[in-house]
């Protein structure tokens, strides 16, 4: 990816579905190496801005620009080039059921006819899941398979990684086991990493900065505040007790 420069930017970007206003003259700039929440409650517009930052569809009115260009502008080979450099990681993980955490891993570099098992594995041990790599998703937990899927997103070494509320399916331990791989993956790989979520505590957990949407319109960008709590792991028990405020 280009070394300056915001890794993407929205300009005056509206989607507008038949009637329907996804998105409504947003315009955000998000900075290489950020980790940035996208939240807002149900039908926000909060996966419109992902789906943009995928390049998977264009906006209505306005631009958006990953990585100094625009989708828009590119042909279809070079979207596939550009989407080479984004990372996708979805609520409900989306791996293949009939292949193994290896191969689910290995499958983005088997569609660019390339293999690399080395970096497959470390990955996988990466994502704390080397003794687990020949097993099938229906064998790992709902953590696991979202970190096999962090390591899939990962070994075509994205600048970028989106994450579409990844913790939404997970227990309290498994999510803050798959946010401090995010954490770990923008500290390790130097990715940019835009987390949509309707969680604000996993946005105050490890955003640096919280984009706040509302109806389509983007209402306000600030920095998030780390809580006294933060960093702190908490026993189950404790977490129960915390929350439950026994
Ligand atoms: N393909 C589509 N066709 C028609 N309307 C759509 C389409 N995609 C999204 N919308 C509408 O656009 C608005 C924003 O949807 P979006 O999925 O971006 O919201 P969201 O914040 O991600 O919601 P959720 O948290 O429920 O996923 C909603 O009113 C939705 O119904």
């Amino acid at each position: 990816m280009h070394p300056s420069g915001p890794i993407a930017a929205f300009e005056g970007v509206s989607v507008q579905y038949g009637s329907v206003t996804a998105l409504d003259d947003v315009t955000l700039e998000i900075e290489r190496g950020e980790i940035i929440g996208i939240v807002g409650e149900s039908g926000a517009g909060k996966s419109t801005m992902l789906n943009l930052l995928d390049a998977a569809t264009h906006p209505t009115e306005g631009r958006v620009v990953i990585d100094g260009t625009d989708p828009q502008r590119l042909s279809g080979r070079e979207i596939r080039l550009l989407r080479r450099r984004i990372g996708m990681i979805f609520q409900r993980f989306n791996l293949l059921g009939n292949r193994t955490a290896r191969q689910n891993v290995a499958l983005p570099l088997k569609l660019q006819r390339t293999q690399d098992p080395a970096l497959v594995a470390e990955l996988l041990d990466y994502v704390g899941l080397a003794d687990r790599a020949d097993h099938y998703p229906a064998q790992l937990s709902g953590g696991q398979q979202q970190r096999v899927a962090i390591a899939r997103a990962l070994v075509t070494r994205p600048g970028l990684l989106l994450a579409d509320e990844p913790t939404s399916s997970l227990d309290t331990r498994a999510t803050e086991d798959v946010l401090e791989l995010l954490a770990a993956t923008r500290r390790d790989f130097g990715a940019t990493v835009v987390l949509v979520t309707h969680e604000l505590d996993s946005v105050a957990a490890i955003a640096d900065r919280a984009a706040v949407l509302e109806g389509g319109v983007l209402r306000s960008v600030f920095p998030v505040v780390r809580s006294a709590a933060r960093g702190e792991r908490d026993s189950y028990l404790a977490h129960a007790q915390r929350v439950l405020g026994a």
